[in-house]
């Protein structure tokens, strides 16, 4: 029993069987039309669109092989197959020629459908929305054609489902395919949405042709092959869903469709010819692998389905890596990574899954017999080629949970733009005790142990904007160590309940990390007095930072240093002042100091200032801060700029604008005031008599 639908394809099949035989039109529009309607049948029979039944196989396989023969015959009196160059408009030179396919290496992208998938994969490609799926560039013996995303494929069953087969390459990683639909069938990828399916118009293509060795071809393909309605005639006019394609030499039932395109090669392109990657890469990149190697295509069907599947959004990133990589630059990777730099100390953040690098090389390590803990950025990525093959995960970190861990290592571990001792100003007692209880312990740990071993707190205090977190910096570049650089307000308050739990994590880390130090800002408000009225929380974070503090400095062979800085170091609990062994008052800078920073930042700068001059600056700058001498700097750094009139400044170049005079100094010095008052420096020259250390 035939379904009515399948009649009323094969009476559609049979009436063009007939007005065929009527000669109403030329062979060239025949030889379309029937491979046309083949491709329509195939197409039916692999949506389904044809039950399965006994009656109707038999009459679709009786239609088939009776429309291949005419197709496929060679034969120029019985045959259609001469005309087939009319799908690829490639221009025969006269028909009474016998028939060799015009298409080759050479001009393959010539061919109109080619250059049809060339655009609506370039489309695709820009449209980050769509899922259509492109393969890249293969490796050999593929031609590749596009793939529709799976969601755009018609659902109804009455909107055609263009399938084709995807015979691609086995050994390829590169081949991204479409996940496989309907697999039972043959494996097939799917392309085209349902519009493009419509807009579909007959395509023949040749026997030799590459594309048939696909056994559907594409409606893009279908398409783009030489769809000239004009000549067409009556037979394609009737083709009720304007669907129709090429066919290749089917010679066996329904079954058959699955069988290796190497049953139908005949000439040079069909068998394999496409062996350049030079004409992939002109044929573009398409979601559909064609592989001219017809022995392998059963083989490449049937691992289609292990093949990894890739969004388009993936294979976009991939497309833009491969772009950044052609341009010579690391491109950034398109993964959700905000912000590059570290808020506290304005530091390149570390990926996720970045290593640590100990930063003290050994000899052996380093290679070069230099063993030193400067130059760490070499040295450092020295270590990362190395550490990134090493996944294991460390047992002091067994007890951490992950979350915390990715936190430390993306949050906090910072490796800041290196600073120089030179670069901070003055300062020179609070550089040496530092060189001596951080620098020299790191570099020789034989010699500094037992008593000469290095405190394991220490606490920088004073006014604020005096260098406290320039020195952090400094420590961080010249020491080697890991640097943990954290907020003591962002333990409190950005994990809140969880901070306990970090400060455990930030040793934890660290203690892997070794050598480390920890460089906490505003640490006062982690480690405030206890007082009744204090918070749960805060108050178990600190007794964990203590606790922690007291493991450090208990055990001699962790190599970590916690460093606090603080504007109130009044505030901090005795405890926790009890276990910052060294207490370092960082003031205000001296004269000499004031002059280092001013000659520092403008050194950089076109200015015309006498030694006088600079000197009187200096004086009148009594009581400012580092910072304020920044703030004085850059203020006058733009008394220049002020001069200028109206629109110059859209005009001037930059060497046309005039120097920084002294008289800019002086319009600066108006604006901006000391910050630090003399009664808050009494509290700080009051706490380092009585805590600080090195007091004379
Ligand atoms: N001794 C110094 N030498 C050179 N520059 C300094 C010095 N002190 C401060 N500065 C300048 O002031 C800026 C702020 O300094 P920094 O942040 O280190 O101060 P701080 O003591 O940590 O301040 P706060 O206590 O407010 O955090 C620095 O970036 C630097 O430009």
């Amino acid at each position: 029993m035939v379904s009515k639908e399948d009649t009323s394809l094969l009476n559609q099949w049979q009436r063009h069987y007939f007005m065929l035989k009527s000669e109403t039109s030329t062979p060239s529009q025949n030889a379309d039309a029937v491979r046309g309607m083949l491709t329509q049948l195939q197409y039916a029979q692999m949506t389904n669109r044809l039950s399965e039944n006994d009656a109707t196989c038999e009459l679709y396989r009786q239609y088939f092989e009776k429309y291949s023969s005419i197709v496929d015959n060679q034969n120029k009196a019985l045959g259609l197959n001469n005309y087939a160059d009319t799908a690829t408009a490639l221009n025969r030179p006269s028909e009474s020629l016998s028939w060799k396919s015009s298409v080759s290496l050479d001009n393959i992208t010539s061919v109109p459908c080619i250059k049809s998938l060339i655009q609506n994969s370039k489309k695709n490609l820009d449209d980050p929305n769509s899922s259509t799926i492109v393969i890249a560039k293969p490796k050999q013996t593929r031609i590749t054609t596009q793939v529709c995303s799976p969601v755009d494929m018609p659902t109804s069953h009455n909107a055609p489902r263009p399938l084709f087969k995807a015979l691609t390459s086995t050994d390829n990683p590169a081949v991204i395919r479409s996940k496989p639909r309907n697999t039972s069938d043959s494996g097939f990828n799917y392309k085209a949405s349902e519009n493009s399916v419509r807009q579909s118009t007959s395509s023949n293509v040749s026997q030799d042709d590459p594309l048939r060795h696909s056994d559907f071809v594409p409606n893009q393909f279908a398409k783009g092959f030489g769809s000239r309605e004009g000549k067409r005639g009556g037979l394609q006019s009737q083709m009720d869903d304007g669907w129709s394609g090429s066919c290749r030499q089917p010679s066996r039932p329904l079954q058959s469709f699955k069988r290796k395109a190497s049953s139908s090669s005949s000439s040079g392109i069909g068998q394999g010819s496409f062996k350049s990657e030079d004409s992939m890469s002109r044929t573009g990149n398409y979601g559909n692998s064609y592989q001219g190697n017809t022995d392998t295509g059963e083989d490449s069907r049937n691992n289609q389905a292990s093949s990894a599947f890739k969004t388009a959004r993936d294979q976009l990133i991939i497309n833009n890596q491969k772009k950044a990589g052609n341009r010579g630059v690391r491109g950034p990777p398109l993964t959700s990574s905000y912000g590059g730099t570290k808020k506290s100390l304005g530091t390149t953040r570390r990926g996720i899954n970045s290593k640590f690098i100990p930063p003290v090389v050994s000899r052996d390590e380093d290679g070069d017999g230099g063993g030193t803990t400067y130059g760490r950025t070499d040295s450092r990525n020295h270590r990362s080629k190395k550490d990134e093959s090493d996944e294991i995960v460390d047992e002091r970190l067994k007890n951490i949970e992950p979350k915390m861990i990715e936190l430390i290592s993306n949050e906090i571990m910072d490796h800041g733009a290196p600073v120089a001792w030179d670069d901070i100003a003055g300062l020179q007692f609070a550089k040496s005790t530092i060189k001596e209880i951080v620098i020299w312990p790191m570099l020789r740990p034989d010699i500094f142990n037992g008593l000469r071993g290095p405190p394991k707190g220490l606490l920088l205090f004073g006014p604020p904007g005096t260098g406290k977190t320039l020195i952090g910096k400094c420590i961080a570049s010249q020491s080697g160590a890991t640097f943990f650089s954290i907020s003591a307000s962002s333990l409190t308050s950005k994990w809140v309940g969880e901070g306990e739990k970090m400060v455990r994590a930030l040793f934890a880390v660290a203690r892997v990390h070794q050598p480390a130090v920890i460089f906490i800002d505003e640490i006062d408000s982690l480690l405030t007095q206890r007082s009744d009225g204090e918070h749960e929380s805060s108050r178990r974070i600190k007794t964990e930072f203590l606790v922690q503090l007291d493991g450090a400095t208990t055990d001699t062979t962790d190599r970590i240093l916690v460093v606090g800085a603080t504007n109130r170091p009044q505030e901090i609990d005795e405890a926790a002042r009890r276990r910052l062994v060294k207490r370092l008052y960082i003031p205000l800078p001296e004269l000499q100091a004031r002059k280092q920073i001013v000659e520092n930042l403008l050194r950089q700068q076109c200015f015309s200032l006498n030694d006088s001059e600079l000197q009187q600056i200096c004086l009148q700058t009594e009581g400012y801060s580092g910072a304020d001498m920044s703030n004085l700097c850059r203020e006058a750094a733009l008394g220049p700029i002020r001069c200028l009139q109206g629109s110059e400044i859209q005009n001037i170049s930059a060497d046309q604008v005039r120097p920084i005079i002294f008289q800019d100094f002086q319009d600066a010095l108006l604006n901006v005031r000391p910050s630090v008052s003399e009664k808050d420096l009494d509290v700080y020259l009051e706490w380092n008599q009585q805590y600080g250390s090195g007091v004379k």
